[in-house]
């Protein structure tokens, strides 16, 4: 018997309905400005922006363009609500280009995305429409890779990007406007990046007050102006209110015109020409007040329709297993609709379900007869290499269909060209913190505004499908909005950044939603004992140091004091193994010979190091396909381990370290150097043979896929507890107590002298 998974007769065709419209085309369109185009394919260029012009003007958000330029030109903050697919993110800032906001060479527009997928995709897309090479006019910046110039008018970028630039510019001069886009999402980065340009907003807005009084003071009138004749150096003469100071330099005094003014101020130095940094907001999503009240009562612009109507089909009873709903959805539309009806977008929880229903996929289609058109899986999630993540993009072979496989890596922002059928499971993962257990990442039911994103990846070229794989009922049920981030994530990394770029009151700082003050204080101890904070709560040279590093403090802490340590090789190397979820695949049927396989990597010291062998093991075979399908290797997945371990090499070679130290054959010095970053994820064995962390005393059982799981081992440590069923430790090795007591002598110095009884093995 063909089993089914039965959806209700009718779906709801959703349109744009639910938005209030406020904007229309009252204005004529201005002929767009002319790009610069390099002079090889030049008309290339041209003529793809040609062709896709049309496209633009049939977008919802075309007859909205002169009122939302009117608009930023009126206010500093803006907040932008618009349907999935009205056009926000590609046309935005564009019609601000397109209308001078911009000044070549000099000033450029950022427009951040929570992703990086996105951020790469979009300035692919938007160079094309404005019809110049990507890294132009229009480029993009994420960790690691820019892709822009000194040129490049319009930067897509990831929001932890921003957050990185503000290190280096505090007042973001390089920016006439800050563009948020998916802001609903309340990503970590993004609530500390709206506290931040509200900072650089209000400093920018009293230098622009600076400049304008300058300027129409002309050199002379000003009080306490002295314009020096000739050109010569300008001195200092006047300390004028507030804590700025001017100067006025003119080459030629008696041509008012061409008089030159330089404005320093106390605090930022040079701050000549500076103006009003604009900052827009933008959301699908109708909690636009919170954002407006946020920016002081910031007008909200709402830009209504959606290109193509999505019909919503839900299941008519609730699905006890999303995997196997998912799965059996995914057969049913490929061959109960034409394969050129359009491709298909799959909504999973993690890679985990990610290569299980890719799995069943390939189980399912191997028997199909040959007249049935091919279903290819593509997955798509954060731990994939970028190189694999852009295959999604690639058009389907003839004969052919993709399936997507995704995380909610494609949930927002993304336009996947040919998909018209989406499925979603309903679920995501979401990582939670407490300071008492540590960090948890569970599978949990997603929001209304998430499925609504999620259907809104179809209909964007075409009419689309949206196949809830839950009930009408259960939508109902489901939260308006996620949890921010900031309420329910470890915040050490957040604060680190925030004390680097000079926020020193940490509790005081302008949080949207505000963390908790158990939550905050658990990171500044953390930071703390980390050395990275001394006992002011200022930023130490080592914290310093830390903050250079994309990566969770604890890590950088490892790298730092591996230099000492003399094994800086071995830390990158573990470090960036510990960046991916699973280095094995565990097919269900192949168990055991799966683990047999992951023996022969084995450290009896733990899963540091048997990951260190695995890594030494697949660079000497360099990656060998067959060799990785033999011991049941992840090569996916240690792809990326290479790339990150490459950044990180480029990273520490540029800060002065010698990446090649090794420690040879010295392990035990790898661990007791990755002890100085975990000494608060240690566990000690108890009496009764279990484990108990020693920071919260809570039983903590090590995970059954570790090497040394079922041994009992003294003390040990880790890299992340993840509650499940049970509090599971994972990617687990051996400690000295001893170890444990010299990384952290003030917190646990006490192991020096206690004695335990351990049970034997
Ligand atoms: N890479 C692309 N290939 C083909 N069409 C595209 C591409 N990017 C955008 N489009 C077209 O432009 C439309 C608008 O996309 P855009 O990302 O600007 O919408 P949006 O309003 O920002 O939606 P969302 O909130 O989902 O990000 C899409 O629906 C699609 O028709």
């Amino acid at each position: 018997m063909v089993r089914k998974i039965v959806f209700s007769d009718t779906g709801n065709a959703t349109d744009a309905d639910a938005l209030p419209h406020n904007l229309g085309a009252e204005e004529p369109v201005p002929k767009e400005t002319k790009g610069k185009f390099k002079k090889s394919n030049q008309r290339d260029y041209k003529a793809v922006a040609q062709n896709l012009k049309q496209q633009r003007q049939d977008l919802p958000i075309f007859s909205a363009r002169n009122a939302i330029i009117r608009e930023v030109r009126k206010h500093n903050s803006l907040i932008i609500v618009g349907e999935t697919g009205s056009g926000k993110t590609t046309q935005i800032p564009q019609y601000l280009l397109e209308s001078g906001f911009t000044i070549y060479g000099q000033t450029a527009i950022a427009i951040t995305q929570p992703r990086r997928v996105a951020a790469t995709s979009i300035a692919k897309r938007v160079s094309e429409e404005v019809g110049t090479p990507l890294g132009a006019r229009v480029g993009y910046t994420i960790r690691f890779e820019d892709c822009s110039s000194d040129k490049t008018q319009l930067k897509f970028c990831t929001d932890g990007l921003l957050l990185r630039e503000i290190l280096s510019d505090p007042l973001l001069r390089r920016y006439s406007v800050v563009i948020l886009d998916e802001a609903h999402e309340r990503t970590l980065r993004t609530d500390i990046l709206l506290g931040m340009l509200k900072g650089i907003q209000k400093e920018r807005a009293r230098i622009a007050q600076l400049n304008r009084d300058s300027a129409a003071q002309n050199g002379q009138s000003f009080d306490g102006w002295h314009a020096h004749k000739g050109g010569e150096k300008l001195h200092r003469d006047h300390r004028s209110s507030g804590s700025h100071v001017v100067f006025g330099e003119s080459p030629d005094p008696e041509q008012k015109e061409s008089t030159v003014f330089t404005v320093i101020d106390d605090a930022h130095g040079d701050v000549t020409g500076i103006q009003d940094l604009k900052v827009i907001v933008m959301s699908a999503t109708l909690d636009a007040e919170r954002f407006s009240e946020y920016f002081g009562g910031a007008p909200i612009l709402y830009v209504a329709g959606r290109q193509f109507p999505v019909t919503t089909y839900y299941t008519t009873t609730p699905q006890s297993d999303y995997l196997d709903a998912a799965h059996l959805t995914a057969l049913q539309i490929h061959t109960e609709t034409p394969s050129n009806s359009g491709d298909v977008l799959v909504f999973l929880s993690g890679q985990e379900d990610i290569e299980n229903v890719e799995r069943l996929l390939r189980e399912s289609t191997a028997s199909f007869p040959p007249e049935v058109p091919h279903l290819l899986p593509c997955p798509i999630f954060a731990a994939l290499p970028q190189s694999q993540q852009s295959r999604v993009f690639d058009p389907a072979p003839e004969f052919s269909r993709k399936i997507i496989l995704a995380t909610n890596i494609a949930e927002t922002s993304l336009t996947i060209p040919g998909i018209r059928h989406v499925i979603d499971s309903g679920v995501h993962k979401v990582r939670g913190f407490d300071p008492r257990v540590g960090e948890s990442l569970l599978v949990e039911p997603i929001s209304q505004s998430s499925a609504r994103q999620r259907a809104g990846r179809a209909g964007r070229e075409a009419p689309g499908y949206c196949y809830r794989l839950y009930t009408e009922a259960d939508f109902a049920q489901l939260p308006e909005d996620s949890v921010p981030e900031i309420k329910r994530c470890q915040l050490s990394m957040v604060v680190l950044q925030l004390k680097a770029a000079g926020v020193h009151d940490i509790m005081a700082f302008d949080f949207m939603d505000r963390p908790s003050k158990k939550a905050l204080k658990h990171a500044l101890l953390e930071l703390y004992a980390l050395e990275a904070l001394d006992d002011k709560g200022e930023l130490t040279k080592l914290g310093r140091w830390m903050s250079e590093f994309p990566l969770e403090p604890s890590y950088s802490k490892v790298v730092y004091a591996s230099q000492k340590a003399h094994c800086t090789r071995e830390a990158i190397d573990i470090v960036s193994l510990l960046s991916v979820d699973s280095l094995f695949f565990i097919p269900a049927d192949k168990r055991e010979e799966s683990n047999a396989a992951q023996m022969t990597f084995r450290s009896a010291d733990g899963d540091h190091l048997t990951y260190l062998n695995l890594l030494r093991a697949y660079v000497k075979v360099n990656g060998d396909k067959e060799w990785c399908q033999e011991h049941f290797v992840n090569r996916r997945n240690m792809r990326h381990v290479l790339d990150v371990r490459q950044q990180l090499t480029r990273l520490c070679t540029r800060l002065g370290m010698d990446t090649e130290r090794s420690c040879n054959t010295d392990l035990d010095t790898v661990l007791k150097c990755f002890l100085s970053g975990f000494f608060h994820n240690c566990a000690l064995l108890q009496p009764d043979g279990s484990y108990r962390s020693l920071n919260g005393s809570q039983a903590v059982h090590i995970h059954p896929g570790s090497s040394i799981f079922g041994k009992k081992i003294p003390a040990i440590f880790y890299d992340q507890l993840v509650f499940t069923n049970k509090l599971h430790a994972r990617a687990v090795s051996a400690a000295d107590p001893l170890w444990i007591a010299q990384a952290a002598p003030k917190l646990y110095g006490r192991l020096l002298s206690s004695t335990v009884n351990y049970p034997t093995n």
